[in-house]
């Protein structure tokens, strides 16, 4: 493992680090070795208070500058992100143990585009002008306040980045809370943001567990909170964001559906499959685990997709050769195994994979299963693991009546070469972000986000402005002005 030089604190508020060694202890390992990362603190009250305060304080000078000026500071910041990106991506890669053959493409790249793009448009975020007659009206888009961000640990800098930009672009302020698991990298962006000249206070970072997080969302100065994470967590800060009536963005989990027809390029779609189920080791939010494959090209499909599975190269993911390495935690490879084991018991059928991987660690193998049903566990419940499921279907009307019936509704999938087919398919499908012959693209241009328990309202594009601001109405009377009596 290469040497990283420590954090100079575990927290990053007004412009500085700060440290508060009375916070229950967080320590960062490397999950193909188990080796510790880095060892922080998570906040205590003092540190929750210092950051909402710093936040508040710096809210109305940011909010008064000019679009174009805030703009400029988070294109600055993407264009640090960028030459820095090898640097980001080992560190992402040391805290998820992800292949840096990914987090070179994926991660730290995603966040600098993010910042670029809503770095481009912060200048055009206007109101708009109503002519009423000879009266009129106008609106002005203003900022919601104190934002919170809460991350998961899949894709930690790009999930801060995803909540920075917009929010930062709208004229709001930050406090984002990173997943315990990952802590490190939104540290670099905060170093990275006062460096492109963020005024101090804007975007602080502190650490902690859920309890950190219940912390920011219940208190009285925060407008706005968008949580990164799985369902049952986005029921409990939901709740508690409604009790202050604060607006929120949810990015929940998943459980989405690939519908592969028999008219389709089948090697596009074994590629997506694997792409869909194995890349990040499975852990993705809107992968496509249930792979619904008509009847008739099931047996070649899944006879191709297995071959090409028994290619990938499992190891080190600091080894660029690396594409597919170990789960993030022992919580998570323990999960992964034991719906593995549900699946077997179940009575699905083990086509590939299934176990612990040989090198040790926390890695485990692409796992792939035929003969689901609807009603098993593993194709009901999201895993967030390396495991593939494939479900056979007749019809069009089969299977998006099967692909539908879930809580879930984060995104899906279609492959066909009948174009109408394609797009009377994602009308019909109940999910937030669809795809059609291709899966798992998600660039900032384009909204993202889920619906059902999948989630609250959209991340990038320009639908986000709509999640971190808010418009004031504001009517003009030309005169006379007349009243009954
Ligand atoms: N829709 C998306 O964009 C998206 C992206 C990535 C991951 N996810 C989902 O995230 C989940 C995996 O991530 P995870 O295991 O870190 O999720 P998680 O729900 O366990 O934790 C997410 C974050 O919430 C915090 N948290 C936990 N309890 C809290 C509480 N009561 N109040 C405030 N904060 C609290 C955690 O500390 C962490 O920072 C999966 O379900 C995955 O699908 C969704
Ligand atoms: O889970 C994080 C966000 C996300 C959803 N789908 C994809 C696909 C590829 C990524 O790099 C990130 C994501």
């Amino acid at each position: 493992m290469p040497n990283i030089k420590q954090p100079e604190a575990s927290h990053y508020i007004n412009g500085q680090y700060v440290e508060d060694n009375a916070g229950t202890e967080l320590v960062t390992r490397y999950p193909a070795t188990g080796e510790v990362v880095a060892s922080l603190y998570a906040a205590t009250n003092s540190i929750v208070d210092h950051a909402l305060t710093a936040a508040d304080a710096a809210r109305a000078s940011w909010a008064a500058m000019t679009g174009s000026e805030r703009g400029r500071i988070l294109r600055k910041a993407a264009d640090i992100i960028r030459e820095r990106n090898r640097e980001l991506s080992v560190l992402e890669t040391l805290d998820t143990g992800k292949p840096l053959q990914e987090t070179l493409v994926a991660d730290a790249a995603s966040g600098a585009d993010c910042l670029e793009y809503f770095g481009a448009i912060a200048a055009g975020l206007t109101g708009e002008h109503i002519q009423l007659g000879k009266d009129f009206a106008y609106t002005i888009r203003e900022p919601l306040g104190v934002c919170v961000g809460i991350g998961a640990w899949n894709y930690p800098i790009q999930i801060a980045c995803w909540k920075a930009a917009p929010a930062l672009a709208c004229g709001n302020t930050l406090v984002f809370k990173p997943s315990e698991m990952t802590p490190l990298s939104a540290l670099k962006l905060a170093e990275i943001l006062t460096e492109a000249g963020l005024p101090d206070g804007v975007f602080n970072v502190i650490q902690g567990y859920g309890e950190t997080g219940g912390a920011l969302v219940d208190d009285s100065r925060v407008a706005k909170v968008s949580l990164t994470g799985s369902v049952p967590t986005g029921r409990k800060v939901y709740a508690a964001a409604a009790k202050g009536m604060k607006h929120v963005t949810m990015e929940l989990g998943g459980k989405s559906p690939l519908l592969i027809f028999d008219d389709a390029s089948l090697d596009d779609a074994v590629s997506a499959a694997i792409n869909a189920n194995f890349y990040s080791s499975g852990q993705i939010c809107s992968n496509g685990t249930r792979v619904f494959v008509q009847k008739g090209i099931l047996p070649e499909f899944l006879a191709r997709v297995k071959e090409r599975t028994q290619k990938a190269i499992i190891g080190d993911p600091l080894d660029e050769a690396t594409n597919f390495g170990p789960m993030i935690s022992q919580a998570q490879f323990d999960i992964t195994l034991s719906y593995i084991q549900k699946g077997i018991d179940e009575g699905a059928t083990l086509v590939l994979g299934g176990k612990a991987h040989h090198k040790g660690g926390l890695y485990v193998e692409p796992t792939i299963f035929s003969d689901v049903t609807d009603d098993m566990s593993i194709a009901r419940e999201e895993i967030f693991g390396p495991v593939m499921s494939f479900l056979p279907f007749d019809t069009e009307e089969e299977a998006l009546r099967r692909a539908n019936d879930t809580e879930f509704g984060l995104a899906a999938g279609v492959f066909t070469s009948d174009l109408t087919r394609a797009h009377r398919v994602v009308a019909a499908f109940e999910a937030g972000t669809c795809w059609i012959n291709t899966y798992n693209l998600t660039p900032i241009e384009m909204p993202f986000g889920g619906t059902k328990a999948s989630g609250v309202g959209r991340e990038n594009a320009k639908a986000a402005i709509e999640h971190y601001s808010e418009l004031k109405s504001v009517y003009v009377g030309m005169g006379p002005v007349e009243a009954a009596f």
